[in-house]
């Protein structure tokens, strides 16, 4: 299989989805791998070591769309790359649609078989999506505390206080991969830490976990409202798979915070759970203010700490790969359910339920579209 791995042009997006040992694999295995030239820089790989691991390198994006089977990526695409979209493309790559109606569109237009890494699910985990739910949960604290220093915008809180005086309130509404990462940061720095959930054996589970360093909280509107109100430090941290994310952060509660309070919404890249957050920020502005609130809605977070994140999604991801190229995406997807689970568009259908009802597209079976899929590329 021919795969291709253009350079990520999202703001400060310095992730790459390949490595050199990846390349080594594959190319090993006998696959052809092109790369764009410096994809791999942020990321501390130079074009020569993946020259030397197999790879082949590519001046222009344009050239690693056309001439690739199944082209990888970290992030979703952007509007400049969906006219390199054509039919029975496999595009393998977080795709976020329920928060990307554009992108779905394009998608469904040109027939692309459009694999989401967060979805591709085991045993009711995420494998694709927890490397960067673990980065991005364990930024949100400290990104968190760096907002409330007052030359931040913050209203000058040091989270652990000092002897005789109170430690910072930071809320976390959402117990999965995120909530935990960022809980075991928040209590590190010695903050006051609340998680919420849904799910009240999560909570027992955190309980264990974390023992009397927190404070647990099933998660209802007046429990919101409360924590919420109280807080110096909010962390968004819900996910429903594959759909838009739930506005459980209203605006009433944001305007109960106190004045430079943070709100750091790791949920974002799902649509956010806050009612203030009506655009998603970038590493070069990450921060606005709304209410007299700071908020954060960088939908790329790992971006920022690409050395750690790209050794970390890579190592999940790669398994994956090798299973596409080295039998073909009809026998792979056949053979591992998790990976179907994965495919939100082929022959333009929409092929995951979530997304279909939250962009209003008919859901069409993944198998009933893959047969259309494999028919017209045969
Ligand atoms: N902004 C960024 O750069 C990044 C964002 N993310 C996003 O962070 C979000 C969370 O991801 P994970 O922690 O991996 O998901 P997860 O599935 O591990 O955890 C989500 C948790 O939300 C809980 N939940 C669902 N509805 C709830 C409600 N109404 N109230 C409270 N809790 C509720 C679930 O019970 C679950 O425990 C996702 O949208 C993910 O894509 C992940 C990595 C990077
Ligand atoms: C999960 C995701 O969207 C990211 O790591 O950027």
């Amino acid at each position: 299989m021919r795969i291709g791995v253009p350079k990520e042009i999202k703001n400060n997006e310095n992730r790459v989805a390949i490595t050199p040992a990846g390349v080594a694999t594959l190319s090993g295995a006998g696959h052809e791998v092109y790369i764009q030239s410096g994809a791999g820089t942020g990321s501390g790989f130079t074009d020569s070591v993946y020259e030397q691991a197999g790879a082949q390198m590519l001046d222009e994006a344009s050239q690693v769309w056309a001439t690739a089977d199944m082209v990888l990526k970290v992030k979703e695409p952007l509007p400049s790359e969906y006219g390199y979209f054509r039919e029975g493309l496999i595009l393998f790559t977080y795709l976020h649609l329920a928060a990307e109606p554009k992108l779905a569109a394009a998608l469904i237009e040109h027939k692309v078989i459009g694999i989401a890494y967060e979805t591709v699910e085991v045993n009711r985990t995420l494998p694709l999506l927890t490397p960067m739910s673990e980065v991005a949960g364990r930024m949100a604290s400290q990104i968190g505390a760096q907002f409330l220093e007052s030359p931040h915008g913050g209203k000058g809180i040091l989270l652990s206080g000092v002897p005789g005086v109170k430690k910072g309130k930071v809320t976390i509404i959402g117990g999965g991969v995120v909530g935990t990462n960022a809980a075991k940061m928040a209590i590190g720095l010695g903050a006051d830490v609340t998680i919420m959930d849904l799910n009240p054996d999560r909570l027992r589970q955190l309980e264990d976990i974390f023992g009397s360093s927190i404070q647990t909280l099933i998660s209802n509107p007046y429990n919101i409202a409360e924590a919420v109100a109280a807080s110096d430090l909010v962390i968004g941290a819900v996910l429903i798979p594959g759909a838009k994310a739930p506005k459980l952060v209203t605006e009433a509660m944001v305007q109960s915070m106190s004045p430079s309070s943070v709100i750091v919404d790791v949920a974002i890249d799902q649509g956010g759970i806050v009612e203030t957050i009506d655009r998603i920020t970038t590493h070069n502005e990450p921060t606005y203010m709304k209410h007299g609130v700071v908020h954060y809605a960088v939908a790329n977070m790992p971006g920022a700490v690409p050395r750690t994140s790209t050794m970390a999604l890579t190592n999940a991801t790669l398994p994956y790969v090798v299973q596409i190229a080295n039998q073909g995406l009809r026998v792979a997807l056949e053979s591992n359910p998790a990976l179907k689970l994965g495919v939100n568009t082929a022959a333009g259908r929409m092929t995951y339920a979530a997304v279909a009802r939250d962009l209003g597209y008919t859901h069409v079976d993944v198998n009933e579209a893959l047969v259309e899929t494999f028919a017209a590329l045969s």
